[in-house]
């Protein structure tokens, strides 16, 4: 059964485990169907994610992994449960806001300020790094798979979602597992490194092309490619499109962080500080404020860009919502504002990306 099909796994009322009712369905993506449900022990809404017991490619296992092993970190959701029933696998976690995907497209031009756009790019750099730190690589970085929080404790904090795809890259000797010489397609077309096109082993490098991408999208409100689903059609064009060239030559910091990753190799630890030296450097050049709004805080149309090779609509994808998101009831109130660290403004005056590790 296709999991994002009409077909619901669960019904509106019925209880796992004598513990969480389910409260509806809010997202439903290519492998699994996403609930809100109302945790009778804690007494909060969480989210469901569920699986058919039969599913062709099953996900949830490794969801469940990662899940766990990212338990307590400020850049994922909250794990909190597993189990099966007859029909279905599922896994319950912390609930979230809006993901990413739909906020953008809630957007007058569908893209987002250069000042929402960097500094979500920043938050979703941590949030991948965080993913690697422990020992995996997520193969599905894109907008849909962030989400800002749903508490006005989190709502301006950004969480790393979906780790159907994900794999270990370290053996259990701490080791780098040696590369296959060819793997299938893994992630979403309109975001995977030309590596995915290659269908080669995905390196951690490979995440962080996917964040360029999304940062290509956030900026401009799409990529040039959006409407391609030919998977070789997408891949030309990727080859064809310089960093430069995406960027309009606005943005020359991200473009070199860009060029430093595609050097990158399966083997290589990406510099993830000098990547984010270069980002502080593009928001410090484009004179954005860690406390600014984010677009959807304060519609103030501040200072974005537009492209006229780029098309305005997308057909992005995450259909997600998620009750309990109170951003509009925060408007303007920066809940949870966060200043950039010591060594963060220290690393903006300095020459990233020159050495690779
Ligand atoms: N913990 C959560 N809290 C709130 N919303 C969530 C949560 N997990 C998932 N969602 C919503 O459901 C959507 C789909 O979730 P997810 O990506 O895990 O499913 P999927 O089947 O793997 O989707 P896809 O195939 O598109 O990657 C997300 O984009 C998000 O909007």
């Amino acid at each position: 059964m296709d999991p994002s099909s009409e077909i619901s796994l669960l019904e509106n009322g019925e209880t796992l485990r004598g513990r969480w009712t389910i409260n509806g369905r809010i997202g439903g993506g290519g492998f699994g169907q996403i609930y809100e449900a109302f945790d009778e022990v804690n007494r909060e809404f969480v989210a469901v994610k569920v699986e058919p017991r039969n599913a062709s490619k099953p996900v949830l296992r490794m969801e469940v992994v990662v899940l766990k092993r990212l338990h307590g970190s400020p850049y994922s959701c909250s794990y909190l449960g597993c189990g099966r029933t007859d029909n279905i696998n599922y896994l319950v976690m912390q609930m979230q806001g809006k993901n990413l995907s739909e906020l953008r497209r809630a957007q007058p031009a569908q893209k987002f300020s250069v000042s929402t756009s960097l500094r979500l790019v920043y938050e979703a750099l941590h949030c991948i790094e965080a993913v690697h730190a422990e020992g995996f690589l997520h193969r599905d970085v894109k907008p849909s798979n962030f989400a800002i929080g749903a508490s006005s404790a989190t709502s301006r904090k950004v969480f790393i979602l979906d780790f159907g795809l994900a794999r270990h890259f370290i053996d259990s000797q701490g080791r780098l597992r040696s590369p296959r010489s060819s793997v299938g397609f893994r992630g979403t077309v309109r975001y995977a490194s030309l590596n995915a096109h290659r269908e080669k082993e995905l390196g951690r490098h490979d995440d962080l092309i996917s964040l360029f991408y999304m940062a290509v999208e956030f900026l401009f409100g799409s990529l040039p490619w959006k409407r391609l689903k030919d998977k070789s059609r997408v891949a030309a064009l990727k080859k064809q499109y310089t960093a430069n060239c995406l960027l309009g030559g606005k943005f020359p910091e991200l473009e070199s962080i860009y060029n430093y990753l595609e050097q990158l190799n399966y083997h290589t630890k990406p510099n993830y500080e000098n990547v984010r030296k270069a980002l502080c450097r593009c928001i410090l050049n484009n004179k954005v404020r860690f406390d600014d709004p984010f677009d959807w805080e304060q519609q103030d149309q501040q200072s974005s860009y537009s492209s006229s090779y780029f098309e305005s609509t997308d057909g992005g994808v995450g259909e997600g919502r998620a009750r309990g998101f109170d951003s509009h009831g925060n408007e303007g109130k920066l809940t949870n504002y966060r200043e950039p660290t010591p060594s963060e403004r220290m690393l903006i005056d300095e020459n990233p990306l020159n050495d690779a590790e």
